[in-house]
């Protein structure tokens, strides 16, 4: 069994036995009317709701729940102006509608970005070659796929998008020059109100893709206080990740892109003390960050309504949906009171999206845009992939090899250059995937003792153990971090200059999500893979994934390759890239009619539009 899964599915079973225990022991409370047996909205309860039209603040001022593209009509205005006057005055306004909420954030608000606040200097000092992390030239002739109707056109700079003043500055801060391009696609289409399913490549972007319409569109909501019913509080945004450690790192982004807005953000993950985290949402929220059994927690005690949400999104989507989650999620989506969809705006992101999961997807989705940006469920062509057939009995050894030849070239440990100029620290960190907890353990164990120090990541691990040591392995003090499938996904680490798979995941995707921990926002990567007799099933898929991203294939596994059956459902990859494109025109050309044909005349993103190279509806793109 994989540990990936097992990993998963016994943190989220434990966050749910948490959730059970603590449900049995809370003693009812009198007053309290669990959510989903209130029928009515927030504005039809009894209680002092703070904010100035309680239910209807996120409904807009028809109160009827409107998708958010109507609610925009004719705000244009109020919202350049709000977000003019914020800048005048001084860039710290509460926002464009002063969400102050009853209170003021902007004197206890933590600059996310320490004391690097010098706009001018940053604004000075910008360009495009000393910025950004991004080497955009990876990114050039990317293929674009996208379907769906009424699709707004891509832009090509973050200043053609309506984000306002304060979103812009921490765009600067962050030292974004221009958007990726997950994020010019996908950020006017959210902006529109649209439901999206967008599929991009690891490390190309996709947390801000998704965080900044929600946080503008939060700053453009008509009535701007943030409201609470006794302790329950209600917000507007919910994004929803499968680890905890992923929902921190959202998180601690989406604090940054959210400074002075006066949008707040909160995080809700299991395995730290609830009680901190009750109080933080006490204080109020906008925007909460979540994994799911805590989720589920919270809403069974009544703490978190969903009531309000009025963008949801999954990232990390297909994992979301997958059989280890997919009942939280429906739980929480369906079961919840959340607003239905096409109320609410659902966004799904991830790297990877298998057919069946697209399908399923689609239970959530409204008249969805799929979009698809670069070779969707591949690696970026900025990872070497390495494969190497080594024996069970082996593996430890040829890792120390591994290790010793990267010390050896100077490309392990830590490097301080230039320490005057930049202050930058250069640090080689080698991630090292193995199947299970035990297995974790016992070879960091054996690195540590052989003179590599290490540390490691697995669910059996506290939460504050795994903390610890995710921090040791960023500052460089652990250069070798062996890790189950809990740290595989969206973990942006910098300086991951080689992952390895000492043990090989059962899955292609796992694979896809595991080496992009690399290679990340332009910058090269290596990853190298120990296969052997015990992962034949994986043997056609990575043969096929080294060969799209023109890697060199081993004769042994195109041998392999070519003997091998298809293992799992998930591992097949018959008729479309990894689920690279829509699985609505699959269907529809299957069934031999023409989907995108009707009603989509007249726009120029209407139909199925391969951006960069512009072949018509039904022509193959770039990956298929
Ligand atoms: N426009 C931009 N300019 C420069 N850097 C950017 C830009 N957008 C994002 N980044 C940086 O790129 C890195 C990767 O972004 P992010 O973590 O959102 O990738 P991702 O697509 O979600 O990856 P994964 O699929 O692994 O979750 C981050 O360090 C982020 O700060």
């Amino acid at each position: 069994m994989r540990t990936s899964w097992a990993d998963s599915v016994s943190n989220s079973a434990a966050e749910i036995a948490i959730s059970d225990k603590n449900s049995l022991r809370r003693p009812t409370r009198s007053t309290y009317v669990p959510p989903h047996l209130r029928s009515g909205s927030i504005s039809d309860l009894s209680g002092p709701v703070s904010g100035t039209n309680g239910g209807s603040r996120w409904t807009g001022s028809d109160g009827g729940g409107t998708k958010p593209e109507l609610r925009r009509q004719g705000q244009g205005n109020s919202y350049a102006t709000a977000g003019r006057d914020a800048a005048a005055g001084g860039g710290g306004g509460g926002g464009r509608n002063n969400r102050s909420g009853g209170w003021d954030r902007r004197e206890r608000e933590v600059n996310p970005f320490g004391n690097d606040d010098k706009i001018d200097d940053i604004k000075q000092n910008f360009s495009e070659q000393e910025n950004s992390g991004i080497n955009f030239d990876a990114y050039e002739d990317i293929p674009v796929e996208v379907s769906g109707e009424n699709v707004p056109p891509p832009v090509n700079t973050f200043a053609e998008i309506d984000l306002g003043e304060i979103l812009n500055q921490n765009i600067r801060r962050c030292k974004y020059v221009k958007p990726t391009p997950i994020q010019r696609h996908a950020i006017p289409i959210a902006l529109a109100g649209k439901d999206l399913m967008a599929c991009a490549q690891t490390g190309s972007g996709k947390t801000a893709a998704f965080c900044f319409p929600i946080i503008s569109g939060i700053m453009r909501e008509p009535y701007a206080q943030r409201s609470h019913v006794g302790r329950t509080v209600y917000p507007l945004g919910l994004i929803l990740s499968p680890t905890r450690e992923l929902s921190c790192q959202i998180h601690d982004e989406a604090k940054k892109f959210s400074y002075q807005t006066g949008v707040k953000v909160v995080v809700a993950y299991g395995g730290a003390p609830i009680n901190q985290q009750l109080r933080e949402l006490e204080r109020g929220v906008d925007i909460l960050v979540a994994t799911p059994g805590r989720l589920v927690d919270l809403l069974e005690r009544a703490r978190v309504s969903l009531q309000a949400v009025r963008y949801l999104a999954l990232d990390e989507a297909d994992r979301m949906l997958d059989m280890g989650f997919e009942p939280q999620i429906r739980k929480i989506v369906e079961q919840m009171n959340m607003p239905n969809r096409g109320v609410r705006q659902t966004m799904l992101f991830s790297a990877t999206f298998p057919r069946e999961i697209q399908r399923l997807a689609s239970d959530f989705l409204s008249n969805h845009i799929f979009l698809a940006v670069g070779r969707v469920g591949s690696s970026t062509d900025l990872i070497v992939q390495r494969v190497e057939y080594v024996l069970e009995s082996d593996k430890r050894s040829h890792l120390m090899d591994l290790l010793h030849a990267q010390r050896e070239n100077g490309n392990h440990g830590k490097v301080i250059r230039d320490y005057l100029v930049s202050l930058t620290l250069q640090l080689a960190l080698t991630l090292v995937f193995v199947e299970t907890k035990k297995g974790a353990d016992s070879l960091e164990h054996w690195l540590c003792m052989n003179g590599f120090p290490s540390t490691t990541i697995h669910g059996d691990r506290t939460q504050q153990e795994r903390e610890l040591a995710l921090r040791s392995f960023k500052s460089g003090k652990t250069p070798i971090l062996v890790a189950t499938d809990v740290a595989a996904r969206g973990l942006d680490i910098p300086h991951v200059a080689h992952v390895v798979n000492f043990d090989l995941p059962n899955d292609i995707d796992d694979y896809v999500h595991r080496i992009g921990r690399t290679g990340r926002a332009g910058k090269t990567g290596l990853a190298t893979a120990f296969f052997n007799e015990s992962n034949l099933s994986l043997a056609r898929p990575l043969a096929e994934l080294m060969q799209e991203a023109s890697q060199e294939v081993p004769a042994w596994l195109t041998h392999y390759a070519s003997r091998a059956r298809y293992g799992g459902n998930k591992n097949r990859r018959s008729g479309g890239r990894f689920g690279g494109s829509d699985f609505r025109r699959e269907e529809s050309i299957g069934k031999n009619l023409d989907y995108y044909s009707g009603g989509n005349s007249g726009n120029a993103y209407g139909g199925l539009v391969d951006i960069s190279g512009g072949y018509a509806p039904g022509v193959t793109s770039a990956w298929d």
